[in-house]
């Protein structure tokens, strides 16, 4: 079975009620069984006569309460494509013995957290506590239903991934250790060492930790979200049911994503910075793994984040469910079609639906839990148990009949189609054990001896670096390094009997654990220019993309890839300025006139002239940097052709029942009472204005100086020019103008020189200039 996508809009809030809406929910032709509207569609941001839409599971318009979301169990289905509801499903699955994880991605401020967590009112509430007030009427009803012979425990833990670092949220942040709690792989299965596990009883216990808890997330204001989740934050809900001596147990895991920033709309200052780059750097790298998996790329990269060592997104098993949040107006646009791609890749990962297997207990009594506030809590680390004391049954009689379970050997690593491969752990006990922190502790927990401790006791002691390359010298002493950190977080001393180390190793091992305490925030800014930069290439602003890149090179300074795609880009913009100049000529030429210049215009605005764009395209394709993949965004959101017949769900649709707009009508003022000058500056090609280049009139002048005021209250009151044409007005000379800032000729003072130049524009046309001037009477 596929990740299940679920796509919810929200409404608007109350700064955008005049805001431009492009996102709509539809329904397709073959949705959900009443006609459930399951599509999204949105325009091309480059030619808004086209469309894109994409269909997923399931699709929540901006009305869609949260009870909505939730829906009872008897109303969902969610089988084969139809129609599926977030958290009743759920709760099926997890009560059959299949884990589940439902994520929230989205761009900053589009409801992540809001869906997951939700407000605290009985109708508010979001996700996370209508799954748990689910799972407590399950429990009861089962323990009734079986009259006491089953019965179900509940457990938590729950953390937040903080600049790629892992802290424990039942924990105070002063309490925090600067490098935070560790990860490891047992079983192929991710888990952080030291979580504190914490039983709840009852639907109120779980509310009192969890917003206990939520107090310790990371959240901070920025423009875009006063209360911006800073944080990746993943609630871990243990159910165990047990019936006489059988226990199966089953992990929710409900993860509110921080979301995806794009710093010159946050305009965050430094810390923020830091922060934005981190979560960033891990929405890439989750990207990056999505793209791997779905192009069956024998790496994923899983490794370079956190997030996506622990979400292992297409490597857990059971259901998982996407939560895509969608903002529906216009300033998101772009980051829209980003996370609608990335939601249309991930829904084609397949997850395996493993049933986790029931374990036995042996003759000891069943524990009974410790009080949730005593002060005999402790933490416990989700360790497995040895097969010696639990084991499945399934492996137990596989076992006995010199067979072994396939389900025993499914074993994960960062290579793709290592499930199926021949486990060479055998000797070691590779099979699937449920996890267990209740029945015992850490302290009774055997250790598997350290790698470099039994390499040390092998024959070859001596000289068993010989063989061994700097790499892999490298990982061992990462990997010790770790359990190090690991033991400490514990309180106790490591257990693994130390190796006899030289002075060199442990020199290393010092310098190593500076390495990884500060390794994150020396290259945080680096990365975060490199970040903008890629996102100013997704929008095709290829000068600010450079110039970031210009301001990320002295972080990566020996960085052969970026000097390569800055050269790349270099090359683009020179081509492109050639192009340009090249194409204005031949436009005069065919108007038989002498016609200022458009370098700009012509590849933001004009898209009566997209189709000279697509030619051009191509022949930049030609430079087209092969090794994208280091920074690899989304980028196809914005490329068309790129989505078409290649993603299944998508759809690219041109608007044919438009009319096509007109051409581009040229205004002549040849009013009496001319005045040539305009205001010193440079017309929209950055060169000074020549004063005679056009005549122009009182009216003309007019406009063209309200216009060039860019003040949205001034150029909204011009006939014809609502809030979003005013806006889009402004957005083009400010992006004209960035981008004349780093041509050769370029010259700030960016101003808007004629009624042909302003009908150029993206959402002018000739009709409104018409209408502008139809207004102004003099
Ligand atoms: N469905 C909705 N109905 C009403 N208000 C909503 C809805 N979704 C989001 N909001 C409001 O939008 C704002 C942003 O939502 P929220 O904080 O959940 O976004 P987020 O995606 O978690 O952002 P970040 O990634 O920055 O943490 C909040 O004020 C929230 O109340």
């Amino acid at each position: 079975m596929s990740v299940r996508v679920v796509a919810r809009i929200r409404p608007l809030l109350k700064a955008e009620l005049d805001r431009d809406i492009v996102v709509h929910g539809t329904s397709s032709s073959d949705g959900g069984p009443n006609g459930d509207i399951d599509t999204i569609r949105i325009p091309n941001p480059r030619n808004e006569n086209e469309e894109f839409s994409f269909q997923f599971n399931s699709v929540y318009g901006v009305q869609a309460t949260q009870e909505d979301i939730f829906q009872n169990e008897a109303e969902s289905s969610g089988v084969g494509g139809q129609l599926i509801r977030i958290v009743a499903p759920t709760i099926n699955h997890l009560f059959q013995g299949f884990d589940v994880t439902i994520f929230a991605y989205g761009v900053t401020g589009t409801g992540k957290t809001h869906t997951m967590r939700g407000g605290k009112t009985l109708s508010e509430r979001g996700v996370i506590p209508r799954l748990l007030s689910g799972i407590y009427r399950r429990s009861r009803k089962l323990e009734k239903d079986s009259q006491g012979a089953t019965s179900v425990e509940v457990s938590m833990s729950y953390y937040e991934i903080y600049n790629d670092r892992v802290y424990d949220l039942f924990e105070a942040p002063e309490k925090r250790t600067a490098p935070g709690l560790p990860l490891r792989e047992q079983n192929g299965k991710t888990f952080v060492v030291g979580l504190t596990e914490r039983p709840c009883a009852s639907l109120k216990e779980f509310e009192n930790l969890y917003d206990q808890a939520n107090v310790n997330r990371s959240t901070s204001a920025t423009k875009l979200n006063a209360h911006s989740s800073r944080s990746h934050a993943i609630l871990c809900v243990k159910v165990s049911v047990t019936t006489g001596e059988e226990t199966r147990v089953s992990m929710a895991s409900a993860i509110d994503l921080a979301g995806s920033e794009d710093n010159r709309r946050t305009e965050n200052g430094k810390e923020r910075l830091v922060e934005s780059a981190s979560i960033n750097k891990s929405l890439f790298v989750l990207a990056q793994c999505v793209e791997a998996i779905s192009k069956k790329q024998a790496r994923i990269p899983y490794r370079e984040s956190k997030m996506t060592r622990i979400l292992s997104l297409g490597q857990n098993n059971g259901l998982t469910i996407m939560v895509l949040n969608l903002a529906p107006v216009r300033s998101y646009h772009l980051d829209t079609l980003s996370s609608l791609n990335f939601a249309n890749r991930t829904k084609k990962i397949e997850v395996k639906e493993i049933e986790n297997e029931p374990m036995f207990r042996g003759p000891a009594p069943i524990r009974t839990l410790p009080s949730v506030s005593g002060p005999s809590i402790q933490r416990q680390p989700l360790r497995p148990l040895t097969t010696t004391e639990l084991t499945t049954m399934k492996n137990a009689l596989a076992s006995r009949g010199g067979e072994k379970s396939v389900k025993a050997f499914t074993v994960y690593s960062d290579k793709a189609g290592a499930a199926s491969r021949p486990s060479n752990l055998s000797n070691t006990s590779s099979r699937r054990r449920p996890v267990d922190s209740f029945s015992r502790t850490a302290d009774q927990l055997p250790h598997r001896p350290l790698k470099n401790s039994r390499t040390s006791r092998s024959p070859r002691k001596a000289g068993w670096t010989a063989g061994v390359s700097k790499e892999n010298i490298e990982q061992m002493v990462e990997k010790k390094v770790e359990e190090i950190l690991a033991a400490r977080v514990l309180n106790e001393p490591s257990k693994t009997p130390m190796p006899a180390i030289s002075e060199e190793v442990q020199r290393r091992l010092e310098l190593l654990e500076q390495r990884i305490e500060k390794k994150d925030d020396t290259k945080a800014e680096g990365l975060t220019y490199l970040l903008m930069a890629k996102q100013h290439q997704v929008r095709g602003e290829d000068v600010s993309a450079l110039k970031m890149y210009q301001l990320a090179l002295p972080y990566f300074p020996d960085n052969a890839k970026l000097a390569h795609k800055m050269h790349v880009l270099e090359e683009r913009l020179r081509v492109k300025r050639e192009q340009q100049k090249q194409r204005t000529v031949e436009i005069s030429r065919s108007q038989g006139q002498e016609l200022p210049q458009f370098p700009a215009i012509a590849t933001h605005i004009a898209p009566a002239q997209e189709q000279s764009r697509k030619k051009r395209s191509r022949t930049f394709k030609e430079l087209e940097d092969p090794s994208d993949d280091e920074y690899r965004l989304d980028d196809d959101a914005a490329s068309d052709s790129s989505f078409e017949g290649r993603e299944s769900g998508f759809r690219f649709k041109p608007k044919s029942r438009r009319a096509p707009r007109p051409k581009i009508r040229v205004f002549r003022d040849n009013d009496e009472n001319v005045d040539l000058t305009v205001k010193g500056g440079a017309s929209l090609t950055g060169r000074p204005r020549a004063a005679s280049v056009e005549e122009q009139t009182p009216r003309t002048r007019h406009i063209l100086n309200v216009v060039n005021t860019r003040d949205l209250s001034q150029i909204r009151l011009l006939k014809g020019v609502g809030a979003k044409k005013a806006e889009m007005i402004v957005d083009c000379l400010h992006l004209l103008e960035a981008e004349s800032e780093y041509q050769e000729d370029g010259d700030d003072g960016m101003l808007v020189g004629s009624l042909a130049e302003l009908s150029r524009m993206k959402g002018v046309g000739a009709k409104t200039v018409e209408n502008m001037r139809s207004g102004i009477t003099l």
